[in-house]
């Protein structure tokens, strides 16, 4: 029987950075197309996670055998590799800081810059670019200055931004961070639309922002796995209350699961 093909193959991930141990021999397969949420407290290694898979961080090597694999590749060039997968973090956010409009910010996901410089900007990237923002519902808001924009506004841009290239798969680190409540639900059908077309690597804190769509959740801890699966073994009252160490009471709505109790 064909094995599916991996997105991730990680064996033994130890990662250190800053004399700081961040992912503890890590293991983790994700097969290619499979939407996954990765929870767990503050400091356990989400972030890291994410650092690892788009080759900011690099692992030590174990005696006892790492396996260090993305798309059945350990050797990559970083920006062919980049150039496939689109990544939201809100130090992305914090980086835009120059009088760039959302339309620019989109369209600086073709050269992954940070702004427009000498770039030259082809019909077909600006079709791309209308394409995006009339997909995301952001056409009306594309002339206004980035910085101008609400949270929830630049957001959606950087979402398109990381999406105008067409890569396999889109990263979400903490989308939902600082979004009011209407911000928060157009994020949230935002991503059930990209969620029909790429697949989702959805890093939150937040548990209703794993939509309906997204089946298995990844629960970090210290560096490491804490529990993997399907969500409705994962999102119970036992486990989350055990991973972030305070009783939780999970709630499910319509798809969505929500904590309560704490
Ligand atoms: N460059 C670095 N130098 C030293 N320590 C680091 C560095 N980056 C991360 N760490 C430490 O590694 C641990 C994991 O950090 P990481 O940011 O991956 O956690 P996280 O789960 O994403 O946390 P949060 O939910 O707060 O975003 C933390 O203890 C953090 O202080």
């Amino acid at each position: 029987m064909n094995q599916p093909s991996l997105f991730i193959d990680f064996k033994n991930v130890t990662v250190v950075t800053g004399g700081h141990v961040v992912l503890d021999s890590l293991s983790i397969q994700i097969p290619d197309g499979d939407h996954i949420a990765i929870l767990g407290p503050n400091g356990s290694g989400k972030s890291s996670f994410i650092k690892t898979l788009v080759r900011e961080y690099y692992p030590v090597y174990s005696e006892s055998g790492t396996v260090f694999q993305t798309w059945g590749k350990t050797r990559w060039d970083v920006f062919e590799l980049r150039s496939q997968i689109g990544y939201v973090s809100q130090d992305l956010e914090l980086s835009f800081r120059q009088n760039i409009t959302g339309r620019e910010v989109i369209l600086s996901g073709f050269f992954s810059s940070i702004g427009l410089f000498f770039h030259s900007i082809t019909k077909e990237m600006e079709k791309k670019a209308d394409e995006m923002c009339a997909f995301l519902e952001i056409t009306h808001l594309q002339d206004r200055l980035f910085t101008e924009m609400s949270s929830g506004e630049a957001r959606r841009f950087l979402i398109g931004r990381a999406l105008v290239h067409d890569p396999r798969i889109l990263i979400l680190d903490e989308p939902s961070n600082s979004l009011d409540l209407h911000a928060l639900h157009m994020l949230r059908k935002t991503m059930r639309k990209i969620a029909g077309k790429k697949v989702i690597i959805l890093v939150t804190h937040s548990l209703p922002d794993i939509i309906p769509e997204i089946n298995r959740v990844v629960l970090f801890k210290g560096g490491r796995i804490f529990s993997d699966g399907p969500k409705d073994q994962i999102l119970t009252d036992t486990k989350i209350s055990s991973v972030f160490e305070v009783p939780v009471r999970i709630r499910l709505d319509d798809g969505f699961y929500y904590a309560t109790g704490y």
